[in-house]
């Protein structure tokens, strides 16, 4: 599937038969990593109240505890098994509730962010999360020393720039950031600007994927930042390369995050990169 062109294979485990592994979800991405840029993994529900279990996997082989698009992929595989249009599923970042938005589009309760330096997780304590300084070396563009970090089930920092996204070398600048020793788990690293108080332009470099058309968290990542900041409102429209997401930060804290979902194909993995038969 993809959630506006983010690549995400959606993989039915609901038989509780075997577990997935890193290793086994960096084999089945391929040795150029393009297979998928996250992998969705659906187990049966650990929780009373919820629909499923979902492990996050990028194309590297580790694990996220977040990913808007796959989620609304998730949304829609479990519609159609289940008939439901409202459901909560369990991730490792936690409880996510899932409604059914009308035609393709789907609406995730993607919970409250997360704002102490303890929490994103920083390797330093930062009182001010709005924006911490960076000691970059071979970076030369300053916009890119001065990041708001927001958790909002897996870690983000994100760049304020004045001139279009697109402009910048977000592919080499990219790894560097995604790696700063400031962030113990590495991190999401978007560049967003601010074109009107509804409207940020916004690209990413997503941890264990790479450049990626969208990022539903890094979205809600931005929204939130964006209205702390005082830079924008607190619904707004979030337009990635891949195309646009509506973002909510409601007065109760948590975040709706609602976009489309498309199915591309459905298969079964080869028996040799199933898990607990790989190589
Ligand atoms: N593409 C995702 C985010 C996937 C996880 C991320 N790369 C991480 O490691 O935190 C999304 O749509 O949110």
């Amino acid at each position: 599937m993809n959630g506006l062109g983010n690549e995400i294979l959606v993989v039915d485990m609901r038989d509780g038969a075997a577990t997935m592994t890193g290793a086994v979800a960096r084999a089945v991405a391929g040795e150029d990593r393009t297979a998928f840029e996250q992998m969705m993994v659906v187990y049966p529900p650990r929780a009373d109240g919820t629909e499923a279990y979902i492990k996050i996997f990028n194309n590297d082989g580790s694990v996220a505890g977040a990913c808007g698009n796959g989620t609304r992929c998730v949304a829609h595989f479990l519609n159609r098994a289940t008939g439901k249009d409202h459901m909560t599923v369990e991730t490792d970042g936690g409880l996510l509730e899932i409604f059914n938005a009308g035609g393709d589009l789907i609406t995730v309760d993607m919970g409250k962010p997360r704002f102490n330096w303890d929490q994103i997780p920083l390797a330093e304590e930062f009182a001010d999360t709005t924006g911490i300084e960076l000691q970059i070396g071979p970076i030369d563009a300053p916009v890119l020393h001065t990041p708001s970090v927001v958790n909002v089930g897996n870690p983000h920092a994100i760049f304020w720039v004045d001139r279009d996204p697109d402009t910048y070398e977000l592919d080499r600048f990219g790894p560097l950031l995604e790696n700063h020793p400031i962030f113990p788990e590495r991190a999401n690293i978007s560049l967003a600007q601010v074109l009107a108080p509804d409207r940020i332009k916004v690209r990413v470099w997503e941890r264990g994927a790479g450049l990626t058309l969208a990022c539903g968290t890094a979205a809600c990542a931005v929204g939130v930042a964006a209205a702390r900041k005082g830079l924008a409102d607190r619904k707004v429209t979030i337009e990635l390369p891949g195309g646009p997401l509506g973002i909510e930060w409601r007065a109760d804290d948590h975040i709706l995050m609602t976009g489309p979902w498309t199915l591309e194909w459905e298969g079964t993995l080869p028996e040799n990169l199933l898990p607990g038969r790989a190589a």
